[in-house]
């Protein structure tokens, strides 16, 4: 369907009570458009601004949450009869419903009782008196360090989003650190990845391709002004049964480096961090389960936890409490009822939008008879769902790029080894990939970039990969064997020549 200027539009409105919510679901190709026209909306914690049009694509799954009542509109195409069979791509959710069952109101008492903590963080910075109620047991003055668990599709991303955002709202420019350590998600760049970032600004919902907002990647930092810089380590693969031990060191050199890179002055410090984790920390069943709580560990060191949160799952709030219980706090919250279950295919598409933007940016086109320019021009597009950005393919040598697989052989199969004798390789070794190798499994593999080694030689260890962060991606699109040449679409112009790259699981072709 084309953009639609001879699209007729008609605006629907939905009046929501105090405390209740408009949930929708979008299918492929759909996107929708909503405009707060009366009183205060937001959506997981980001407040809608009034008369400003927000617009949703790529199967957004989402929900407009009002504490005081509201009125929003959605611009609509008007279909004729014999159109209406397109309904599904022309603006309409696929599925929406208003709710007034939600466990906002206690998740807004979380967030009180983190702020009081980040309160009393400040005030013993600063060396003022502190108020304490002494009627919970988040007292104290260390800032709120949040790990949030719970199993698969409890809303553990959306929960993370409403307390972060809750916390830039709260007007103290508190800047929280948005941790995510579940590499299906992707969160700011590609699936594989497990990151932070200092949140300055509400994180907006608009599409699960940007789960969390969006980042800066090719895009000149002006154009991208609402961007954020992670940090990031590479795992790889989506599932951390994979390689747990892999998975347990990365995790404690992103607490480290939080530390070294966004908690040097206190009063950064006392915003705090929420840590959203994978449904495999919760999974008491099944394949990985056995390596679950020492993940659960490493999270709470490297990140130093004082508060666990635990989305609807009794029995793993029972083991929290037992485990960390006497320690810190171990609170049980409802899961909402809003929560979408994502199966596997719906998982794969939204990583294959994932790194489609993180290359090309995205835009989100608006529904049929809406055109893009009158947001643009109106204002009311955000850079969020305008960034264009444009990759670079190039030509390689194999050898201007080192590439490593951690911990995998991929060379000869063991039935190709002499008899008695057994390969033995260490979960977190790094291995040098030869492209060109037929089987080296490069072709269309996602590669992460590193950052350079150390430049001090005696510094260096054989394991020093592992422990450096991620500069960018790139994606090998082409092998020229007889050439010993490879192409590569690379987000910036940089040059490639002598970078380290890693490269895991994940495939992307256009
Ligand atoms: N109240 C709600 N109304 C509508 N959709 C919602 C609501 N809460 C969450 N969702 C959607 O449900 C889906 C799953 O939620 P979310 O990602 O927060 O769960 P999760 O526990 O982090 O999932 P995972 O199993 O991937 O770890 C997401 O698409 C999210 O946007």
């Amino acid at each position: 369907m084309d953009g639609g200027e001879n699209v007729s539009v008609h605006t629907r409105q939905w009046t929501l009570q105090p405390e209740s919510e408009y949930r929708f679901e979008l299918d492929p190709g759909t996107s929708l458009a909503i405009k707060l026209v009366t009183g205060y909306a937001e959506i997981f914690g980001a407040e809608l601004a009034d008369g400003k049009t927000y617009l949703f694509g790529q199967e957004c799954k989402a929900a407009v949450f009002t504490w005081q009542g509201c009125t929003i509109e959605m611009s609509l195409p008007l279909l004729s009869p014999s159109q209406s069979c397109m309904r599904h791509v022309t603006g309409h959710p696929s599925v929406e419903y208003l709710s007034d069952e939600t466990p906002m109101v206690a998740y807004g008492n979380v967030h009180m009782a983190l702020e009081a903590m980040r309160v009393r963080a400040l005030a013993a910075v600063h060396g003022s008196p502190i108020h304490d109620d002494g009627d919970d047991d988040m007292s104290g003055t260390d800032a709120p360090r949040v790990l949030v668990l719970g199993p698969e599709t409890s809303g553990k991303t959306s929960v993370c989003k409403i307390l972060t955002n809750y916390a830039v709202r709260a007007g103290q420019d508190w800047t929280p650190v948005f941790v995510n350590v579940d590499p299906s998600e992707g969160g700011w760049a590609v699936p594989g990845a497990i990151s932070a970032a200092p949140i300055p600004a509400p994180i907006q919902t608009a599409t699960p391709a940007s789960p969390l907002g969006s980042v800066v990647t090719s895009a000149p930092n002006h154009v991208a002004s609402n961007a954020l810089l992670p940090l990031s380590y590479w795992y790889g693969h989506a599932e951390m049964k994979r390689n747990p031990l892999l998975m347990d060191r990365l995790i404690r050199n992103l607490g480290e480096n939080i530390r070294d890179k966004y908690e040097s002055d206190a009063e950064s410090h006392c915003s705090g961090l929420v840590v959203d984790t994978p449904s495999s920390f919760a999974a008491s069943s099944g394949t990985g389960s056995d390596h679950r709580l020492t993940m659960i560990k490493a999270c709470v060191d490297a990140f130093r936890i004082n508060v666990i949160l635990v989305v609807g799952h009794e029995k793993l709030n029972v083991e929290m409490q037992r485990t960390y219980g006497n320690r810190m706090t171990v609170l049980k919250i409802p899961k909402s009822g809003g929560v979408v279950e994502l199966d596997q295919v719906y998982r794969e598409r939204v990583h294959k939008y994932q790194l489609h933007t993180y290359f090309y940016g995205h835009v989100i086109e608006p529904p049929p008879g809406l055109s893009t320019k009158a947001y643009v021009q109106a204002g009311e597009q955000t850079p969020d769902l305008t960034l264009q950005l444009s990759p670079l393919s190039t030509t390689v040598n194999f050898g201007d790029i080192t590439i490593y697989r951690i911990g995998e052989e991929t060379m000869a199969p063991n039935s190709a080894l002499p008899i008695g004798a057994a390969r033995v390789v260490s979960e977190v070794q790094p291995l040098l990939v030869d492209p060109a190798l037929s089987g080296s499994g490069l072709y269309n593999a996602v590669l992460a970039i590193l950052a350079p080694p150390n430049p001090d030689e005696a510094e260096r260890y054989d394991e020093e990969i592992l422990d450096l962060h991620v500069v960018g991606y790139i994606v090998i699109t082409a092998l020229d064997l007889p050439n010993k040449r490879m192409t590569v679409l690379s987000p910036s112009p940089g040059s490639l020549v002598g970078k380290t790259a890693i490269v895991g699981s994940f495939e992307w072709q256009e």
